[in-house]
């Protein structure tokens, strides 16, 4: 197996099985997190300040008020910030692949996976984005939210029939094909309603990216898509064309999450552009669009590498786009991108409270500081799921005692249940404090679960020093009304 090494956010390889010596290392390596410094590349959100007397504060709210008022744990959103990071892709995609440069223009969907509620939809449109979900929630809240149709799009490995009559009804922009038996489904839905959907399809394109397999997702043993390789992909394609109700749009391809590196959207760029242009020989159909997917990477805790911008990530494809299509001879074809985690995740942070703290020796020598706080994996499963690195910091003072080695636990009964592996946070740290642990705005609150029957965090939004909740805290109520007895 090889030597598992903590990068972008994620463990790589054995994750599990070295989780040990990765630990024994860390001992060593503990960092404490970086300040905030107002840079969107930073690990905190543009508006997390700590002021003269210690305490943090995003976007002017002091942290500390926060917790008073609302109690924790909390997610924190940073709204400005939010908005600004999908603005910035609309302005980038739009100046990229400006028309007059004759390229075809562009579409950012916001990946409603990341962290989806009625605000964060209204916000991303607001800003030029359009929303993409992937189940009967996600596309509720999207509709809920006041977005057209035609600025949603639809994806799924397993979309039931229920998710596709809603997306027809409400004439979607696009529904995703991920498999051969949803297109004889998707046609005979919209031949009975008596419209033409507009569908595109996942392929995979073998390029391998994302530091976790979990997160992978173009690579060829894994459930999204069709494939290339085998075939399946032109035989969708072959489907489609022949189905009067189906109007094939374009095609898909999205290579995993958390990627830091531009070259494996490339690739895949270079592979759906070809395929399309083989696909246009074929059957004369050249496809007006291609999907080039989402998974941009951003910092977790501040010792990885620096994410690359939208302007960056717009200009890189906008490149590879223009030289491939020119090589091949064929029209440029409009493009979307569906980024979630560099939108929502470092405009969002969660505040604990930290109850129980234990000195524990470690058997190669060497003590590490047990940090117990009122949360854990039920809130964020990352660290538990994929080993992702994240980073914390002291948020209702600072400290000028030493920094120890410590470990950010949760309050749930499983010794996975960890926050942030290794970081140096002051030796004094004890009951009462505030940590903040940042960039946890994308697959915290989306993909948190009520395990040992705790309540789910409300979602604060904070707009120039304004609190609001936009999704209120779970309550013991909550849980119980779900008993049926
Ligand atoms: C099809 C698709 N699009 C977009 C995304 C969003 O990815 P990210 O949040 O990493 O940008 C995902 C999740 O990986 C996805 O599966
Ligand atoms: N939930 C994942 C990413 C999911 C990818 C969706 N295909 C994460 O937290 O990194």
């Amino acid at each position: 197996m090889s030597e598992p090494t903590r990068h972008d956010g994620v463990l790589a390889d054995g994750a599990h099985d070295a989780a040990a010596e990765v630990a024994a290392e860390a001992v060593t390596s503990a960092r404490p997190a970086p300040e905030p410094d107002g840079r969107p590349a930073s690990v905190w959100s543009t508006g997390v300040c700590r002021s003269d007397d210690g305490a943090l504060s995003v976007a002017g709210a002091d942290l500390r008020a926060v917790a008073a008022e609302h109690g924790t744990p909390a997610y924190v959103v940073d709204e400005a910030d939010l908005r600004a990071r999908a603005r910035s892709y609309a302005e980038a995609f739009a100046a990229a692949f400006a028309e007059s440069e004759g390229l075809a223009g562009a579409d950012v969907y916001y990946a409603g996976k990341a962290f989806l509620s009625l605000a964060v939809a209204r916000w991303v449109h607001s800003e030029g984005l359009r929303i993409d979900t992937s189940t009967a929630g996600e596309l509720a809240v999207a509709l809920r939210a006041g977005v057209p149709g035609e600025h949603i799009g639809l994806h799924g490995n397993n979309k039931s029939d229920e998710e596709l009559v809603t997306a027809i009804e409400h004439r979607v922009g696009r529904i995703v094909v991920d498999s051969l038996g949803e297109i004889e489904r998707v046609a005979a839905l919209a031949a009975e309603r008596g419209v033409r959907a507009p569908v595109m399809v996942r392929v995979t394109t073998g390029v391998h990216a994302g530091g976790h397999d979990f997160i992978a997702t173009a690579h060829e043993d894994q459930k999204f898509g069709l494939s290339l390789a085998s075939g399946a992909a032109r035989q969708a394609f072959e489907e489609i064309l022949a189905a009067p109700s189906l109007n094939l749009i374009g095609v898909h391809s999205h290579i995993g999450s958390q990627i830091l590196d531009l070259a494996g959207f490339e690739a895949a760029a270079r592979s759906v552009l070809q395929l399309r242009a083989e696909i246009a020989e074929e059957t004369g159909h050249l496809m007006p669009e291609v999907d080039l997917g989402g998974g941009y990477g951003i910092r977790y805790t501040g010792a990885d590498d620096e994410p690359p911008s939208p302007a960056q990530i717009a200009t890189g494809l906008a490149t590879i786009v223009h030289a491939v299509c020119a090589e091949l001879g064929t029209e440029i074809p409009r493009i979307s991108v569906e980024p979630g985690r560099s939108i929502a995740g470092p405009a969002g942070l969660t505040l604990y409270r930290v109850g129980a703290v234990k000195p524990v020796a470690l058997d190669g020598g060497g003590e590490r500081l047990y940090v117990s706080v009122d949360g854990g994996m039920s809130d964020n499963i990352r660290p538990a799921l994929y080993g992702a690195a994240y980073t914390a910091a002291l948020a209702n003072r600072t400290s000028a005692v030493e920094h120890v080695t410590a470990r950010v636990v949760g309050k749930h009964c499983e010794s996975g249940d960890i926050v942030v592996h290794d970081v140096a946070l002051p030796a004094d740290i004890g009951p009462g404090d505030l940590l903040a642990v940042p960039a946890t705005g994308a697959y915290g609150r989306s993909m948190a679960s009520q395990y040992n029957l705790v309540p789910r965090p409300p979602v604060l939004a904070v707009t120039e020093g304004q609190v609001r909740p936009i999704m209120r805290r779970e309550t013991l109520e909550d849980l119980l009304a779900l008993d049926l007895g």
